[in-house]
């Protein structure tokens, strides 16, 4: 037998997934009645007291923020009853707030676990991101590349015209000039309103998606929890983080980042194996969103591995109290 110390992420995979359904039943109820707020406690409650329950000595490394700004699930909180492996926990307990209040597409619950020093302590801060799904040579697109060179680059490694390419971005003043630059390789742009970690994600899944090719400045914490979905489906990100301010700078020195330009590849941002669930709380289209019936509540669960590039996708029925 394996000291109990040992990342078991085949057992712990099912608990991880648990986490991500309950915040995201817990959320259910405030989907669409325009309170951000209401929707995302609820979800870092339900979030909480479920890791708290998982035999893990866990640390929270991507988290509601800093400890003065967030009292649940702040970055360095311990959570899980400290009997087991020493793991590391990046987590979003509700991955598009102002989607789930207004019952916009693609809002998730998102939780990775992976060995203790296995994800990058990103700061609360911008990220400059851009995400291919798998298949392509490593470092076939570069944050380095204008965007329209990312596109033809692409189109070129695919035999397709820049116009077969869809691109998924923020809509966001910030992205004015990528999005011309973008829509005049004649590529197509998906614009969205919020959750670039489902913006992501939707690269590796093309054919379902639609999406080919993320692209622009979001959260680095959903960064993080991009790149270890990525490494669990296949595909590419780069990041570099985005510093505004001293303050922003000074968070950085905090979480132990010193190279404030360097460009982290996924593996850089994800150095170790990881686990990853995902929770659909308001359907979108890489998973449905839950569903309200008088007696039963229904959610579907993404589950994946990077070990193995396992994905299942876990649908979980329970009777309404
Ligand atoms: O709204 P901003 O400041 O452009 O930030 C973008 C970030 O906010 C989100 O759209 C929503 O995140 P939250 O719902 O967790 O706040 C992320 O997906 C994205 O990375
Ligand atoms: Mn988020």
């Amino acid at each position: 037998m394996s000291a109990p110390t040992e990342f078991h992420d085949r057992m712990l995979s099912l608990g991880l997934a648990r986490v991500a359904e309950q915040a995201a039943l817990a959320s259910a109820s405030l989907i669409g009645r325009g309170d951000e707020k209401a929707a995302d406690q609820a979800a870092v409650n339900a979030m909480r007291e479920q890791l708290n329950l998982l035999d893990i000595a866990g640390v929270v490394v991507i988290g509601e923020g800093e400890r003065d700004e967030a009292p649940m699930l702040f970055i360095g909180e311990e959570v899980g009853t400290g009997n087991g492996p020493g793991v590391d926990i990046a987590l979003d307990p509700l991955e598009g707030t102002t989607l789930t209040a207004k019952d916009m597409p693609n809002a998730l619950t998102v939780i990775a676990m992976g060995p203790r020093g296995s994800m990058l302590h990103a700061p609360d801060v911008y990220m400059d991101k851009l995400a291919i799904g798998p298949g392509y040579a490593e470092g076939l697109v570069t944050l380095d590349m204008a965007p329209a060179e990312r596109v033809t680059t692409l189109a070129t490694a695919r035999g397709c015209a820049p116009s077969d390419i869809t691109v998924c971005i923020l809509e966001r003043p910030r992205h004015e000039a990528m999005i011309a630059e973008v829509r005049a390789t004649g590529a197509a742009i998906r614009l969205i309103s919020d959750g670039d970690v489902a913006g992501v994600m939707h690269c590796a899944e093309s054919a379902m998606t639609g999406i080919d090719m993320y692209m622009g400045q979001g959260g680095a914490p959903e960064g993080v929890l991009a790149a270890a979905a990525l490494k669990c489906m296949g595909g590419q990100i780069q990041g570099r983080l985005l510093f505004r301010n001293e303050d922003e700078k000074a968070r950085a020195a905090k979480a132990g980042v010193t190279d404030l330009d360097r460009i982290y590849t996924r593996d850089e941002m994800v150095t170790q194996d990881v686990i990853f669930a995902a929770t659909g709380v308001t359907g979108g289209t890489l998973l449905p969103g839950i569903k309200r019936e008088p007696r039963w509540m229904t959610s579907e669960t993404l589950l994946m591995r990077s070990k193995t590039g396992s994905v299942r996708r876990m649908q979980y029925r329970t009777p309404v109290a």
